[in-house]
């Protein structure tokens, strides 16, 4: 007899700069380990050694916000092609620190490229990718889930202030955060069912417990392993 192989799970994690997510998205990757799934971990911009470079560019060059989105949407492509359908159609659960509600949150809603427009990229850019047999041709690949870290700006400015040298886009001032948190609020309004929200204004700890429960919630993580403390000290 053989067992059936679990359904591959994708997760994005979104929230503005200094939101607090690289603390949680190890934490989340072991507790599905222990539970003996395979993780995948990855990230965006990035992920594959093509997405690495327009990751590179992205961060460090100046640009106008049409060829930022067209790069997000080709590092993504890209992502997607060599790294998270593959892991998906084996099953795994699929982890990435952002995912396209960032495209819509900082090239859309923070430097004011047409949000139309991107529902377009969108749709050209994540369909026809899927590699299991059962999904429709114009199947579009989206998170499973989105966990998104919600923290006014100022908050996350000061948590920053202290942690690290700012790339291009941390070097952006505060009304410009503000209005990326607007964007996340918006994705997160046109697709209530996808997204989990997160008070992110609280302790480490606290921040943790409501990470598990959404994903515990969803039938995907078992009480026992969730409840696992994030770390040593993380609270
Ligand atoms: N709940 C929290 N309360 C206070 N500071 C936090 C909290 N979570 C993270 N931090 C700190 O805030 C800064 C940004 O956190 P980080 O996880 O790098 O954010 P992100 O990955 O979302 O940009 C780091 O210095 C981190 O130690
Ligand atoms: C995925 C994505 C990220 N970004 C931005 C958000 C972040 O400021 C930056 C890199 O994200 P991130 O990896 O979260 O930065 P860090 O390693 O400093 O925590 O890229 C976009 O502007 N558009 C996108 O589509």
């Amino acid at each position: 007899m053989t067992t059936a192989s679990p359904k591959g799970l994708f997760i994005s994690f979104e929230g503005i700069d200094g939101a607090g997510k690289s603390s949680h998205i190890e934490g989340l990757a072991q507790a599905f380990r222990d539970q003996g799934r395979v993780v995948t971990l990855t990230r965006e911009p990035g992920g594959t050694p093509l997405a690495e470079k327009l990751r590179a560019l992205m961060l460090h060059e100046a640009m106008d916000p049409l060829t930022e989105a067209l790069i997000a949407f080709a590092a993504r492509r890209d992502h997607l092609v060599q790294v998270i359908e593959p892991a998906l159609a084996r099953g795994e659960v699929v982890i990435s620190d952002r995912f396209t509600d960032a495209t819509f949150a900082y090239q859309g809603a923070g430097r004011g490229f047409d949000w139309n427009q991107l529902l377009i990229l969108e749709r050209m850019a994540q369909t026809g990718t899927a590699l299991q047999a059962d999904l429709a041709e114009n199947f579009l690949r989206e998170p499973d889930m989105t966990i998104w870290f919600d923290l006014p700006a100022e908050v996350a400015a000061e948590r920053l202030a202290t942690a690290r040298v700012p790339d291009r886009f941390e070097a952006q001032p505060g009304e410009f955060f503000a209005r990326v948190a607007q964007g996340y609020a918006d994705r997160a309004k046109a697709a209530p069912q996808r997204f989990a929200r997160i008070d992110a204004n609280t302790s480490r700890h606290a921040v943790w417990q409501q990470v598990t429960q959404a994903v515990v919630r969803r039938g995907w993580l078992a009480i026992m392993v969730a409840n696992k403390p994030l770390s040593e000290g993380a609270a």
